[in-house]
């Protein structure tokens, strides 16, 4: 079968890291701020109060509180989203401490008309939708847009777009698995369901429902604490003017994952127990892994522990692979989570040090997608099979044996 070769360049990128401040949460010792950055847009965060911590980080881009989520998507994701159009697969990912703004920063308020995309507390992921559609109308472009929403809760997977209710949601859990296919598609989550949307309304519709869904607990930082992942994934398939020799429609394939991972902060200090402390555990374990990751791909180790966990498995090729990433880390101006934030802060920094290779990918003609979905179509009815006769889900023998480590 064709397959078409992009002429654009490729070559090495660096994670791009941005910094985003928000105002003390009221509850906060409002002892006067430690840290200090620009109202609105600047490169650098400085750490002031002792002269034991007094330090300064540079970064790609800081947003200070009075940065408006118009401001971030601007500077931030419209650049990103126009690399998707053009092909390539990139990836968001908000990473920092509980009630620093991470949601707030990936979906915002979406309630009050917020899937027009342009209310002011839109987040990015509906703007992203927002201008995703409008720019593909505006080229008068034939395309497809998929969208999934999964959570990573207890390192296990649940599909967020499944059922029409919390319940249902709940009995999705354990169904997915997660394993590399070998191929051009990267590590994949069988049985993750990919709805089609028409619109970007449709689609914000749908992360409505997936957040509603989204697992959360009570912790003394944050009284809705997110205490799980959530990778939300937009694939867009756009058909190209040119054909293949053999007089076929030739699609262009972007991607573009928006990760908004669980609260940072140690179970110590967040008072998590019991049932907590094991959901806790377990974002550390993935937090952990994720940062052992980071230190390994700067530190150009040969093995680089990726599948230690699911989270660190599956976004894999955002880190040091061919996906372009930017990280956004979350942190606030409140005096009394000074630790936090340099941890944070020092985070964000070696992240900036990992190199990527983004490489668009490899355009398709139109039979191949078709024969892509069948072969989709086909493994769903043998999951179903095997749900149906309780015998877990099929799997091809090589990737079993490959991947029965994770
Ligand atoms: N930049 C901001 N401007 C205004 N309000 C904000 C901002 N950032 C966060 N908030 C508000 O602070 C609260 C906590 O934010 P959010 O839930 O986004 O934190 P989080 O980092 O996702 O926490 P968790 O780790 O618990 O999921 C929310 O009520 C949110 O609306």
């Amino acid at each position: 079968m064709a397959k078409h070769n992009n002429v654009a360049q490729e070559k090495d990128a660096n994670i791009q890291v941005i910094v985003r401040c928000r105002e003390a949460p009221s509850r906060a010792i409002r002892s006067g701020s430690s840290v200090v950055v620009p109202p609105v847009y600047g490169q650098d965060v400085k750490i002031g109060g002792t002269p034991s911590i007094a330090r300064s980080f540079h970064f790609d881009g800081v947003f200070g509180p009075k940065a408006t989520q118009e401001n971030v998507y601007d500077k931030v994701v419209s650049p990103i989203l126009h690399e998707v159009m053009q092909g390539y697969n990139c990836t968001i990912f908000a990473y920092g401490q509980t009630g620093t703004g991470k949601t707030y920063t990936m979906e915002g308020d979406l309630e009050n008309g917020s899937s027009s995309g342009n209310t002011p507390m839109a987040g990015m992921i509906p703007r992203t939708l927002y201008n995703l559609f409008y720019a593909l109308d505006k080229q008068s472009a034939e395309y497809y847009v998929r969208v999934s929403y999964v959570e990573l809760y207890n390192e296990e997977l649940r599909d967020l777009l499944v059922g029409t209710d919390a319940n249902a949601f709940e009995s999705t859990g354990g169904s997915l698995k997660v394993f590399d296919s070998g191929t051009d598609k990267g590590v994949v989550i069988q049985g993750l369901e990919e709805k089609i949307v028409m619109n970007a309304r449709e689609a914000v519709g749908l992360l409505q429902q997936g957040a509603m869904r989204r697992k959360v607990a009570s912790t003394r930082c944050n009284d809705a604490s997110s205490r799980s992942h959530a990778i939300f994934t937009i694939t867009v398939f756009i058909r190209e003017r040119a054909v293949t020799v053999e007089g076929e429609d030739i699609v262009k394939l972007g991607k573009l994952n928006l990760v908004d991972l669980a609260g940072s902060e140690n179970i110590g200090r967040s008072g998590a127990q019991d049932m907590r402390a094991r959901e806790a555990g377990s974002i550390n374990k993935s937090l952990l892994v994720l940062g052992r990751v980071i230190t390994a791909l700067v530190e150009k180790n040969s093995h680089v522990p990726y599948r230690e966990s699911k989270l660190t498995y599956i976004i894999k090729d955002s880190l040091g692979g061919r996906t372009r990433t930017c990280m956004i880390a979350t942190i606030s101006t409140a005096a009394d989570n000074i630790e936090e934030t340099v941890k944070t802060l020092q985070y964000a920094s070696q992240a900036k040090g990992i190199r990527n290779r983004p490489v668009a990918n490899k355009k398709v003609s139109k039979s191949e997608i078709v024969h892509d979905m069948q072969l989709q179509m086909e493994q769903l009815r043998r999951d179903l099979d095997a749900a149906r006769d309780g015998s877990g889900f099929y799997m091809k023998f090589n990737e079993y044996v490959e991947n029965t480590t994770i």
